[in-house]
């Protein structure tokens, strides 16, 4: 019984417990879904915002720089008298980058298909060299101008982005291609600003998936290297958008998003990638604290559902073993107790006495008073009997107006004064049943238990007794 009671109160506590590992897990894994999701849908989207239009504000200038030497009538006149001073020309883009501050500053003549510069005329453009396919994609382009991005002739190791601007006469004719050149500086500040601030790292790679800028200093990325065939993967999803966001799980346990922005100015691929490691731990932090609480708000629940089930069980088994109305035990009880006091009195060699006491004429209290003052009456004469008694001697209410006792260590004779006493007392004494009061006596039949005799041989014995002292006068006991 306190077994199975215990059982229960653990499964009740593991429910709960469950019930908590289930929610902690479920608002962890929420939280930690919208974090990849925070991360993939804005918070890497809003840095390519970033670095894209600070690409478009440094082109803005230069491309305006170059638009006003395309349409330079000293660039026109120069051209058009033959190119006979390359000094002129050289000084004008000299002024041009001095003036500006640009790094470079450059005209390609269609004519002589030379290359001035602002430090000299630095070579002729041809179609067979590769490093001059510029000059050619930007004559045959149908915009004012296109851009490249390229390491300069005048500075190989310098990434320069060159805006050619188309030179066309007044009458539609292809001059040559004029224009500056910028560094790619305040875009790599970015990119070292997001790397640093936030551990981004920030490259651009064209369509073939090659990085082709990755910052001045050249950022390690060695983690693509090692992830190539993923970082492959996700690369073929992302090229078919302008902009996209995915993400892949790399190993130990890392998570890789990565958010890719087409810029057309370039013809390459921004992007901007993150690897998960810590960006989580404060989810993780607060799924420790949810398990712990969890556990805690079990063990109180446990601790609670313990204490009301063992009142309850308290309760129920009390009402079990006990009348209601008198606090006696009842007939079920009765027995279990009776073995135990047959064998400490047997034990300890002591006397034990059985009385056996019934109201008398209880129907007319009843009938006269009511039922509601009867009980009064039953409750008062068990009261009385239970301060007379021992607390060692069982009280039980036997029948409806019936009491057994069996009183320990008792003998007949002690048992005798005993019952005189309490004779005595219920006859004095006038019982409260509302606006008046009831006398009544009682009769009783006492009998001194035999070793090793059964409880119902006893009562028997006592029954007896109980029936001559009714039949003999009422109010007196006999013994037996
Ligand atoms: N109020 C109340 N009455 C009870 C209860 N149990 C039994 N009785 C009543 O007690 C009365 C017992 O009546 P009887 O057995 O005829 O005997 P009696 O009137 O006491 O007369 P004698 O025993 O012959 O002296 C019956 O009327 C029962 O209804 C109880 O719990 N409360």
């Amino acid at each position: 019984m306190i077994v199975s009671k215990r059982l229960n109160v653990l499964a009740i506590g593991i429910i709960v417990l469950l019930g908590c590992i289930a929610t902690s897990l479920t608002s962890y894994f929420f939280a930690k879904q919208s974090v990849y999701e925070h991360v993939s849908e804005q918070i890497l989207p809003l840095s390519s915002d970033n670095i894209y239009s600070e690409i478009q504000r440094d082109l803005l200038q230069p491309t305006l720089i170059s638009s006003l030497m395309a349409h330079d009538s000293f660039v026109h006149d120069w051209y058009l008298e033959g190119e006979k001073t390359p000094d002129q020309m050289v000084n004008y883009l000299k002024n041009i980058q001095t003036k500006y501050d640009t790094i470079t500053a450059f005209f390609v003549s269609e004519q002589t298909r030379k290359y001035y510069h602002s430090s000299g005329v630095l070579k002729t453009v041809s179609e067979s060299d590769v490093h001059d396919a510029w000059y050619f994609e930007a004559k045959s382009s149908s915009l004012p101008n296109v851009i490249n991005i390229d390491s300069d002739t005048a500075d190989a190791e310098r990434i320069t982005v060159f805006v050619n601007y188309r030179v066309i006469d007044n009458s539609g004719v292809f001059l040559g291609v004029i224009g500056v050149g910028l560094s790619m500086n305040l875009v790599d500040s970015l990119i070292e600003y997001f790397d640093a601030r936030y551990g981004r790292n920030v490259y651009f790679i064209d369509r073939s998936g090659e990085v082709m800028f990755n910052g001045a200093h050249q950022h390690d990325l060695s983690f693509r290297e090692t992830n190539k065939a993923s970082f492959e993967q996700a690369f073929s999803s992302m090229v078919t958008a302008d902009s996209s966001s995915v993400s892949f799980n790399a190993p130990q346990g890392k998570t890789v998003f990565l958010n890719s922005r087409y810029i057309p100015e370039f013809n390459w691929y921004l992007i901007v990638e993150q690897v998960e490691d810590g960006d989580t731990e404060e989810v993780e932090r607060a799924l420790i604290i949810n398990l712990v609480l969890s556990g805690v708000v079990s063990l109180c629940i446990l601790a609670f559902v313990h204490w009301v089930t063992r009142g309850y069980s308290n309760k129920l088994e009390r009402m079990a073993r006990y009348d209601h109305l008198t606090g006696a035990v009842n007939r079920q009880t009765l027995d279990v107790l009776f073995q135990k006091a047959i064998g400490s009195s047997n034990k300890k060699q002591e006397a034990l006495s059985l009385v056996l006491i019934d109201i008398d004429h209880f129907k007319k209290v009843n009938d006269n008073f009511g039922h509601q003052a009867g009980d009064k009456v039953i409750s008062g004469v068990a009261r009385i009997m239970k301060n007379l008694l021992h607390k060692e001697d069982i009280i039980c209410r036997w029948g409806g107006e019936e009491f057994l006792f069996i009183l320990s260590n008792t003998d007949k004779s002690k048992a005798t004064s005993l019952i005189k006493t309490l004779l005595n007392r219920i006859e004095d004494t006038k019982f409260d049943v509302g606006e008046s009061t009831v006398s009544i006596t009682i009769s009783a039949g006492l009998t001194q238990l035999n070793t090793d005799e059964s409880l119902p041989q006893a009562i028997a014995r006592a029954d007896a007794r109980l029936y001559q002292a009714k039949k003999e006068g009422r109010n007196t006991f006999r013994s037996g």
